[in-house]
């Protein structure tokens, strides 16, 4: 049987002593959109890092294990390491323009990015740049490549982010609050986008979102966190519309609605 994209099992996680995630188990398969809720504070981005190994040094993972197809993440060499956080699995945050130098333009970024994972000269680097903005409905890529971040709206930011997240060809995408800081207009552009990226690369992708709505509109399956432990964690259709759980539906009480678009 071939082993899941991720693996998460009895994974327990403290943040300076603090006990901060608490035996989470679950798996994400290719093609699968996991969202995972919950309060601030409950421990989300905490269970995204903690598939990178970038807990930090205030992090200790005191309990279980992350599997990467089927590789322990927490014994992985340095090497494979790097090839994890550079391409095996991406990373979109809350503001991935922040993520840019506002002093280089985004064509000059993108070609640094892909040439750190391997030989690419600019114009093909351009050109893939290209390719995947045009694919991501941008009207103009060219005009994208030479600008500087500031010269970017938020949501084209996000989008850009997105972009070269998929350059990098990763086999998953961990996204923390990918549409937190966005108006509806572009928060609908950016859920599109990483359903047809999930759709077009066969992408597993675990989603953290504050926001129900992203969650109807993305998951296939939903996992909800409340002070570090799995509270319900199953298929998005019944989590969604016959929570189990008390703070689960609560938490869909507050939920503004987005139509599932595929
Ligand atoms: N370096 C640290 N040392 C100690 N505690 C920390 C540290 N970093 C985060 N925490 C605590 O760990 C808990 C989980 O934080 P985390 O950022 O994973 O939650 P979250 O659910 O993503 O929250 P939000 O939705 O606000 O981003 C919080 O209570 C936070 O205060």
């Amino acid at each position: 049987m071939t082993a899941a994209l991720l693996e998460y099992e009895r994974l327990s996680v403290s943040l300076g002593g603090n006990p901060v995630l608490r035996d989470v188990s679950f798996s994400l398969q290719r093609g699968e959109i996991l969202c995972v809720v919950g309060e601030s504070g409950s421990g989300k981005s905490t269970l995204l890092l903690a598939a990178l190994r970038l807990l930090g040094p205030a992090g200790l993972v005191t309990g279980g294990t992350v599997r990467f197809c089927g590789e322990d993440v927490n014994r992985m060499p340095k090497a494979r390491l790097r090839d994890l956080r550079g391409c095996g699995l991406g990373m979109i945050h809350q503001d991935c323009l922040a993520s840019f130098s506002p002093l280089r333009r985004i064509g000059d970024q993108i070609h640094e990015a892909l040439a750190a994972h391997g030989s690419v000269s600019r114009a093909e680097s351009d050109r893939r740049a290209a390719d995947m903005l045009a694919r991501l409905n941008f009207p103009d890529p060219q005009r994208v490549l030479s600008s500087y971040p500031f010269e970017l709206s938020g949501g084209m930011g996000q989008r850009v982010g997105i972009a070269l997240c998929l350059l990098m060809g990763p086999q998953a995408v961990l996204a923390d609050e990918p549409t937190s800081a966005l108006d509806v207009v572009s928060q609908r552009l950016v859920v599109d986008e990483l359903l047809r990226a999930r759709r077009d690369f066969d992408l597993g992708m675990v989603v953290v979102t504050h926001h129900m709505g992203v969650a109807r509109a993305m998951a296939d399956s939903v996992l909800v966190l409340k002070d570090g432990r799995v509270v319900e964690h199953g298929a998005a259709s019944d989590v969604l519309s016959c929570p189990r759980d008390a703070y689960t539906r609560a938490l869909l009480d507050a939920a503004p609605r987005l139509e599932r678009g595929v």
